[in-house]
This record gives C-alpha cells, sequence and structure tokens, in this order.
C-alpha cells in the first residue's frame, strides 16, 4: 500500500518525529501505535522510531517508567529524531521531564491534534474554535511553564516580574477565552438560524459520521456531486458541508462531518460540538465504516464513534451502518461482514458501487417515516391549516365538510402528535358527527 505523504511546507524540511507510548498490559500496542503514526503523518512529521512501554500508570513525573528513561534517550538519539511524539496527554512536569531529559521538545497526543485541526480549519469559525482549544490547553500549563523559566533564570528578582508577567498573561488570555466563546456563540446562532430554514422545508437531512479517514467527505461528493477536498488523511474535514441529491423527485440533504477518533482531546470535545451538532439534527445518521480496516480496527472504531455520538446527546438518533471501502474487500471478505452486517449496505464511495442502492435505502427509511392521517380541522382554525401547509408534506386530499375541512395527508411521524386533537378514524365522517 503507498501512502499519500502530505507534502511539508515550502522550504521547510519534514520533522522527524520518535513515537513513544506507554499502555498497560494487554492493550494493543501495534494499533494505537499505527493511530500514532498516521495522526504524525497528518501533521507533517516523519516517524522514524518507536517504543512502547507497557506499564499500568504512566510515570508522575517522567512518563515511561525511570528505569526506561536512559533506554530512551539511546533510542531517540539513534533514531535522529528532532521531536518526541507521546501517544496521550502529558502533565506538564512530565513534559519537562522528557524535555530536559532528551534535549528536545515533546508534544503529547492532545497537541499533536490541535496542531492538526489548526492546520486544517478554514472556515472563521473553525478557526476561532482551534483557538479556543489551544488556549483551554495552555491555561492550566501557564503557572508551570513561568516556574520553569524562573528555575532556569535562577531565584531571587525574577519571581517578581515573573509572577505578574504570569498574572497579566493569564488575563490576557482568559479575556481571550471569552471573545472567543462571544464570537462563537454569535456565529452558532447563525448556523442555528439557517438550520431552522433548512428544517422549515422538512426536507429530510442525513448526517454521515464515522471515524477520521473512513470516505465521509469521498461519499458525500458521491452522492451529491460536490466537490469537499478528500486527503488520505485525518480530520481532512473540520466543517460542516452540506448538499443535496435528488431520488425518485424527491430531495435530500446530505452533511459531511468532523471525523471522530478514539481519546478525542475534552478542549476539542467541547469546540466541536457545535460542529458535531449538524449530526444531532439530522433526521437519520449514516455511520460509515471503512469495511477495509482488520476486522478488530474497525471494530474498536464503531465503538468509538458510537461513544462520542451518545456523549454528545445523539444516542437516540436513528442509525444506519454503512460499509465503505467494499472494493478493496475480496469475496470471502465481503461475505463474512455481510454475516456479521446482515442490515448494513457495503459500498464503494469510490468506484460508486452500491450507490443506488443506499440512495434507495435513505427514500425508504424516510418513506417509514410517514404516517398516513386524515385531519378534520373546523372552519374557525385556518392556523392549523397553515401550519399543516408549512410543513411542506403531502396532502392527498381536501374536501369541506358540515364541520370543517376534512384532509387526507402524510406527515412525518415525529408531527403527528401535534396535530393529534384534529385526528380522525375512517373516512373521518362518523367521527365528526359525534364531536
Ligand atoms: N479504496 C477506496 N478508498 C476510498 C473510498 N472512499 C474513500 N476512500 C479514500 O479514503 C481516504 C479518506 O477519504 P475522505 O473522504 O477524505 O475521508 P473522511 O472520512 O472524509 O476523512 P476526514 O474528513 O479526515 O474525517 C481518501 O484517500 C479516499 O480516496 C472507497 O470507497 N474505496
Ligand atoms: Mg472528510
Amino acid at each position: 500500500m503507498t501512502l499519500h505523504q502530505p507534502s511539508p511546507a515550502p522550504g521547510a524540511e519534514p520533522e522527524h518525529g520518535f513515537l513513544l507510548a506507554v499502555l498497560p498490559k494487554g492493550a494493543d500496542a501495534e494499533s494505537e501505535l499505527a493511530e500514532l503514526r498516521e495522526l504524525a503523518r497528518t501533521a507533517g512529521v516523519v516517524p522514524v522510531g518507536e517504543m512502547v512501554q507497557h506499564r499500568d500508570q504512566p510515570d508522575r513525573r517522567s512518563y515511561v517508567g525511570k528505569g526506561k528513561l536512559a533506554g530512551l534517550e539511546d533510542a531517540f538519539v539513534a533514531s535522529g529524531a528532532d521531536v518526541l511524539l507521546v501517544d496521550g496527554e502529558l502533565e506538564p512536569t512530565q513534559q519537562r521531564t522528557l524535555e530536559n531529559a532528551l534535549d528536545a521538545r515533546v508534544v503529547d497526543r492532545t497537541l499533536l491534534i490541535l496542531d492538526i485541526f489548526a492546520q486544517h480549519a478554514v472556515s472563521a469559525e473553525g478557526k476561532l474554535q482551534v483557538e479556543l482549544a489551544q488556549l483551554e490547553y495552555q491555561l492550566p500549563r501557564m503557572r508551570g511553564m513561568w516556574r520553569h523559566l524562573e528555575r532556569l533564570g535562577g531565584g531571587v528578582g525574577t519571581r517578581g516580574p515573573g509572577e505578574s508577567q504570569l498574572e497579566t498573561d493569564r488575563r490576557l488570555a482568559r479575556r481571550r477565552v471569552s471573545q472567543l466563546r462571544e464570537r462563537l456563540r454569535a456565529l452558532r446562532s447563525q448556523r442555528a438560524v439557517r438550520r431552522k430554514e433548512r428544517s422549515r422545508s422538512e426536507t429530510p437531512t442525513v448526517a454521515l459520521a464515522g471515524y477520521t479517514n473512513v470516505g465521509k467527505s469521498t461519499l458525500l461528493n458521491a452522492l451529491t456531486g460536490a466537490d469537499v477536498s478528500i486527503e488520505n488523511r485525518l480530520f481532512e474535514t473540520l466543517d460542516p458541508t452540506t448538499r443535496d441529491f435528488d431520488h425518485d423527485g424527491k430531495r435530500y440533504l446530505v452533511t459531511d462531518t468532523v471525523g471522530f477518533i478514539r481519546r478525542l482531546p475534552t478542549q476539542l470535545v467541547e469546540g466541536f460540538a457545535s460542529t458535531l451538532e449538524e449530526t444531532l439534527v439530522a433526521d437519520l445518521v449514516l455511520h460509515v465504516v471503512d469495511a477495509s480496516l482488520p476486522e478488530d480496527a474497525m471494530h474498536e472504531q464503531i465503538a468509538a464513534v458510537d461513544a462520542v455520538l451518545a456523549d454528545i446527546g445523539g444516542g437516540e438518533l436513528p442509525v444506519e451502518l454503512v460499509l465503505n471501502k467494499a472494493d478493496r474487500l475480496d469475496p470471502l471478505a465481503r461475505r463474512r461482514l455481510a454475516n456479521r452486517f446482515p442490515q448494513a449496505l457495503q459500498i464503494s464511495a469510490a468506484t460508486g458501487e452500491g450507490l443506488d442502492a443506499l440512495r434507495g435505502r435513505i427514500a425508504d427509511l424516510f418513506a417509514d417515516r410517514f404516517e398516513d392521517v386524515r385531519l378534520l380541522v373546523p372552519y374557525d382554525e385556518g392556523r392549523v391549516l397553515s401550519d399543516l401547509y408549512a410543513l411542506g408534506a403531502p396532502i392527498d386530499d381536501r374536501s369541506d365538510t358540515e364541520h370543517g375541512v376534512l384532509i387526507r395527508a402524510r406527515l412525518p411521524h415525529r408531527e403527528v402528535r401535534r396535530f393529534a386533537a384534529y385526528l380522525v378514524a375512517g373516512d373521518g365522517l362518523e367521527t365528526a358527527a359525534t364531536t
């Protein structure tokens, strides 16, 4: 398999990274490291060496066990790396211990992901979200940073200015944080308005959710003819994009969302929850899976996405699993997957295989979600009629009776309750006579 190497910034040599993971015994080191390698590559860092230590807990001061530190130093130097990438979130003390030991920069998983997000943020909102997440990561670390500088500067005299500088910096950072929150709130409500306009038109909305790099954007493009950027990199998409497609004369909206990942830094969960909100307001979530992965990795990703969905309050949404990249599967693998996930469609966003079936499936799912109802609306309640028309739901028949307008319509399930007071059974006439 040849992997696309992201080109480094013009003029810049790519950085060389040494990967370090401390994992509990029995953890799957290979899939952990594979993901860290991908994250590194996406950030433009070439992995040149790696080390795993199995240990219940990372050491509180040095992250790896103290005995392992010397070995890490040797391996790091031998690899020729410039930067140490750690597969976890470091405490400031751990970070400094490692930096001092290796005399090199140390970047933890959170910073690495923040860096990738920073490189990929396109919209104003995305950029603000990244800046906010970065500040929130730094704020609690500032005190340690200043202590660190003070120690280097050496004691008496530096303490005063250091402390007040620290206070100034923190005050500035906090002020910026509230500014950012304010602006994001404004942008979010603009997006809510746009979303409301969409929902008023009652066009069924499908959100593509899934682990990063499974092919969500490719699928959006293939379904709708959009041209959202696609790369074999993690977190290519940070901004939600909505496009539409027609099937049997009906219009459907499809929204591409940010890719999920295990252990998404908390700062980003908060920052990007609003992006993921697009997932939450969808009528249907297509959970896209990379079916070409080894089965264990695939199951882990599915579980991670389910967990994030539940986390952001999407546990109740109707979700359809879609197995993408089927073009990479041999017939045996296809059969195994079909047994394991009998309901899920196998598709290839790349070759177009299965896309018609997918459009049909989407249409069927929405068709099931409409109900044929009869409503009797008294003549003096015209508001109800206009509400009904505003839904844009198909009205099959309309006739005037003694007691009001009798309407046969197909309503989305979730709207039926709103009109419960006007529901009538049969042809409506007997009921109408008794009320
Ligand atoms: N073989 C094969 N490759 C695919 C298919 N769909 C997508 N890919 C490739 O998978 C990689 C990731 O595709 P994207 O569409 O960017 O994935 P994504 O889920 O949007 O990724 P993020 O935006 O990073 O979360 C690209 O290299 C695509 O060309 C498919 O059906 N078959
Ligand atoms: Mg994408």
